[in-house]
């Protein structure tokens, strides 16, 4: 998958989110946990082209993570991480997932959205970049990836109702959802979110 989807994307989330202005925060935060962020290719970039103050880490799982053979830029930390672990970075400025919960059917996505949701403090954010695929007029590209994610992981494609349902069921409020003027076809849209707390007496306020 991961594959295919380095052969279709279009303009990076850096490119088209205004994260200089929206995430700002103290250098020595964590600015941005990027969850099954593979071998971290991707942000060494992001530090490279934008350079952004603040701690960039870096989770996947172990063996992943062990396998990461050239080192890391200055800034960026890796850490091997389960995602329906309790998150160990809490209170970061923004958690961030690009094409991983495609891979999860809604019961183990709501799971590691849950996970974010306990480590966020009242001012972060949570980025999603996925694919969201239209209701019809499905390309070839989606239509085959949807029925490898339907017989493989138990997954699917989802369109953007069926992203924001997600989130709202994961307590997520979501801001905007983000596209670029040259979209991939492998991560087309950024979904910006915020949690909603929920009061001491279990509800929503
Ligand atoms: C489709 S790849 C996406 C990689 C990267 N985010 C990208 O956009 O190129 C899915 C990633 O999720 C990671 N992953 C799978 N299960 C995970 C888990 N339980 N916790 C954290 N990461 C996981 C995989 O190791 C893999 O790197």
């Amino acid at each position: 998958m991961e594959a295919g989807n380095r052969a279709v994307e279009g303009e990076q989330w850096y490119d088209f989110y205004p994260w200089e202005e929206w995430l700002a925060s103290e250098a020595d935060r964590v600015l941005l946990v990027d969850i099954g962020r593979s071998k971290g290719h991707d942000l060494a970039r992001f530090k490279e082209k934008k350079n952004p103050a603040g701690r960039l880490i870096l989770q996947d799982l172990s063996e992943v993570i062990q396998d990461i053979q050239a080192p890391l830029a200055q800034g960026i930390e890796a850490q091997g991480y389960s995602m329906f672990d309790p998150q160990p970075i809490r209170g970061a400025k923004a958690y961030y997932m690009r094409t991983v919960l495609h891979d999860w059917p809604d019961k183990q996505a709501l799971q590691a959205l849950q996970r974010i949701r306990e480590a966020m403090a009242d001012d972060s954010v949570l980025l999603i970049n996925e694919n969201s695929v239209p209701v019809t007029g499905v390309s070839r590209f989606n239509a085959s990836v949807d029925l490898i994610m339907m017989t493989v992981l138990s997954s699917l494609q989802r369109t953007e109702k069926q992203w924001l349902s997600l989130l709202e069921r994961a307590q997520f409020n979501v801001i905007k959802v983000w596209r670029s003027d040259n979209q991939g076809v492998g991560s087309n849209a950024l979904f910006e979110a915020v949690p909603v707390f929920v009061g001491s007496s279990g509800q929503v306020p």
